[in-house]
């Protein structure tokens, strides 16, 4: 691999999975332009849609796909037929359960941030949630989502086992404690240590590795309490560090802080392979609408270019994101009286980036639309 060639694995899926990657697309073959690398996308079949095509949610192809790529870039699965169905042996979800698993993508990285021009889109006070800033490290190969699980045939009962391995902790916890030492230094671990043993194994865990870290506070928080207190002060969280489910839902739930889930990007790092995607599901109900919010893929993509130590490029999509909410460039889901479509809220962003990279187009003020480049 040359340092400004990049193979990306790209896997769309299903609802509005399609529309936000084109949108990501878009800005990938601008910055390919803007900063002079090649980007090599090679597409694969994914959940529902790959179900329908090959019966399988994850194909064969599609594995080989991801793990000879750079970067993963996927879009969202997930489709009603399936979720309206119980009895379905064969599910979209599988598909990149399989995915993570094999790639070994074990950390889970969801920022949360506000932007000025949308704190009133929140149904929270501006006073509770300007300057929210959070990292939430959420562990994701393990636990619940991977344990043994068994359905009675006469269907009487069911059962998911959570365990963890101490392996499949202490990974991701050096992360969080050195992603914390970047930040405020102060770590928060999620748990339900009242309850659950594997709760305390991570609380055990984490407090024989704190030494290392003699900067960083380490808090503990139960989940039922942390719940309430991410939306009633979300001021007092810096990085959060939790298990699989609980990590899967208490950043649903931050995402009202930001204003919209459209908003939230994530990256799942492993020792080999790394995926971005919004953490936002297929919304099959925005499908082929051109309403779905493509700012969590085109933020996954810059979170993609930092990986991929495109620092510069990554810097630069942010600012055009930043510069797109600000101006209000803003799909429905942030705006209900003035908005844009999916694809106008990509090409925005894109915009911005093509004529604001000074090194590539020697030219210092744009207009587009309504906006000055700066
Ligand atoms: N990583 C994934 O691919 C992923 C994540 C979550 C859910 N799912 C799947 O997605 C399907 C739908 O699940 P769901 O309805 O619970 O969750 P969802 O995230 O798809 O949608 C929940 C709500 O969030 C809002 N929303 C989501 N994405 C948005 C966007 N880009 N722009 C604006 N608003 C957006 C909409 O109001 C929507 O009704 C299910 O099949 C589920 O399994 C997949
Ligand atoms: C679709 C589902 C398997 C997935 C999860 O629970 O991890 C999703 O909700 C997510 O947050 O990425
Ligand atoms: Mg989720």
């Amino acid at each position: 691999m040359s340092n400004n060639y990049f193979k990306i694995a790209v896997l769309p899926g299903d609802g509005i999975g399609p529309e936000i990657i084109s949108e990501s697309i878009k800005i990938l073959d601008v910055i390919a332009e803007a900063f002079q690398y090649k980007f090599q996308f090679d597409y694969g079949l994914i959940g529902a849609e790959a179900i329908f095509k090959t019966g399988e949610p994850l194909p064969e192809e599609t594995l080989k796909i991801c793990k000879e790529s750079d970067a993963v870039l996927f879009g969202a699965i997930g489709d009603p037929v399936f979720d309206n169905n119980p009895e379905a042996k064969v599910r979209p979800e599988q598909g990149l359960l399989k995915l993570r698993k094999e790639l070994g993508l074990f950390a889970n990285i969801r920022p949360l941030q506000t932007y000025p021009s949308l704190i009133e889109k929140s149904p929270l006070k501006r006073e509770i949630i300007e300057g929210a800033d959070i990292q939430i490290f959420r562990e994701l190969v393990s636990g619940i989502y991977f344990g043994e699980k068994f359905t009675d045939p006469e269907g009487a009962y069911a059962y998911d086992v959570c365990k963890y391995n101490r392996e499949d902790i202490i990974p991701i916890a050096h992360m969080a404690f050195k992603e914390a030492q970047k930040r405020k230094k102060k770590l928060t671990l999620i748990d339900k240590a009242n309850v659950l043993d594997t709760s305390r194994l991570w609380r055990k865990i984490c407090q024989e590795i704190a030494p290392e870290y003699p900067d960083v506070q380490l808090d503990y928080m139960f989940v039922d309490n942390a719940a309430m207190q991410l939306i009633l002060n979300p001021k007092q969280f810096d990085v959060i560090l939790t298990e699989n489910m609980f990590g899967d839902i208490i950043s649903d739930e931050a995402s009202v802080i930001g204003g919209s889930i459209g908003l939230l990007p994530s990256a799942s790092i492993g020792d080999k392979n790394a995926l971005f995607e919004p953490i936002h599901g297929s919304y099959p109900q925005a499908k082929g609408k051109g309403i779905a919010n493509p700012v969590a893929s085109i933020l996954s993509v810059a979170m993609m270019l930092d990986h991929l130590n495109l620092k510069q490029a990554a810097e630069k999509l942010r600012q055009s994101v930043e510069h797109a909410i600000e101006n209000k460039y803003v799909t429905i889901d942030l705006n209900t009286k003035q908005y844009y479509s999916t694809s106008e809220v990509g090409s925005f962003i894109a915009d911005h980036i093509r004529y604001s990279e000074k090194s590539y187009y020697n030219f210092e003020n744009v207009k587009i639309g309504k906006s000055t480049i700066v």
